[in-house]
């Protein structure tokens, strides 16, 4: 069951990762208030490194136990662990570490050093999925770019029609060009999906995306949670509504 969209528009990035951060810490105190242990996917860029700091100022302030929250992620880069350009050690830096998450529930995706090639790592995060996921996330976060892809489901590429759970993909339009990426379908596993978008350069896709685009041509089009779907803007990110 997909529901319709929420829309939140936030007057600027700095509010909009305040919001977001708020938001997630929540619904996590919620989860574990009622016995669960949360299954969240991270995404990178940069409105998601805002709301990570946020989360890490906010956190110490909430009811979350973080060594109780496992931790994935909707794509990463294929680079070298210590690459700057990994978004699971953008995410690490700015709170994972601050709030005590604890390493064995954080799944980051294979970097050069773990796998041969993006196929080969997308085939080692769908076996850690299998053996350590709950086949389904409480909440998967999404950023935007602005030809509407997410993750690194990009207009056009040939994993948008993937069955599979992780690919790899080479030739990313935004660089760098290898990563790993979750699919449609792992994504869509969802009960919550919540999209994170700033600035004007995004507002075409937003509006396409909500205005029932082709999911071949603005990939964020087709991600809809099962029980929920929002999308976290600020104003000019929502300009084209
Ligand atoms: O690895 C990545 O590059 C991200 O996961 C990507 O999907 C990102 O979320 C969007 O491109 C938005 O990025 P910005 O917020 O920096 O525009």
């Amino acid at each position: 069951m997909t529901t319709e969209p929420r829309i939140e528009v936030h007057e600027d990035p700095a509010t909009l990762a305040t919001a977001v951060a708020g938001e997630l810490l929540s619904r996590l105190a919620d989860a574990q208030a009622a016995g669960g242990v949360p299954q969240i996917a991270l995404t990178g860029g940069t409105i998601a490194e805002d709301i990570h700091r946020e989360i890490a100022r906010l956190s110490p302030g909430s009811e979350v136990d973080w060594s109780q929250v496992v931790v994935w992620w909707g794509d990463e880069r294929f680079v070298a662990p210590d690459s700057p350009d990994r978004n699971s050690g953008q995410a690490q830096a700015a709170f994972l570490d601050a709030v005590g998450a604890d390493p064995a529930r954080v799944h980051p995706m294979p970097s050069t050093a773990d796998a041969s090639d993006v196929d080969a790592g997308a085939t080692a995060y769908t076996a850690t999925l299998r053996e350590h996921g709950s086949g389904e996330f409480d909440i998967v976060m999404l950023g935007i770019g602005p030809d509407g892809h997410i993750a690194s489901l990009f207009p056009g590429f040939p994993q948008l029609d993937s069955d599979g759970i992780a690919v790899g993909v080479t030739g990313s339009p935004k660089p760098p060009p290898e990563r790993v990426s979750l699919t449609f379908a792992a994504l869509n596993r969802a009960r919550s999906v919540w999209f994170l978008v700033s600035g004007g350069g995004k507002a075409s896709a937003v509006a396409s995306a909500l205005g029932g685009a082709d999911l071949h041509d603005i990939p964020a089009a087709g991600v809809s949670g099962r029980e929920e779907t929002i999308w976290f803007l600020d104003r000019e990110a929502a300009s084209s509504l």
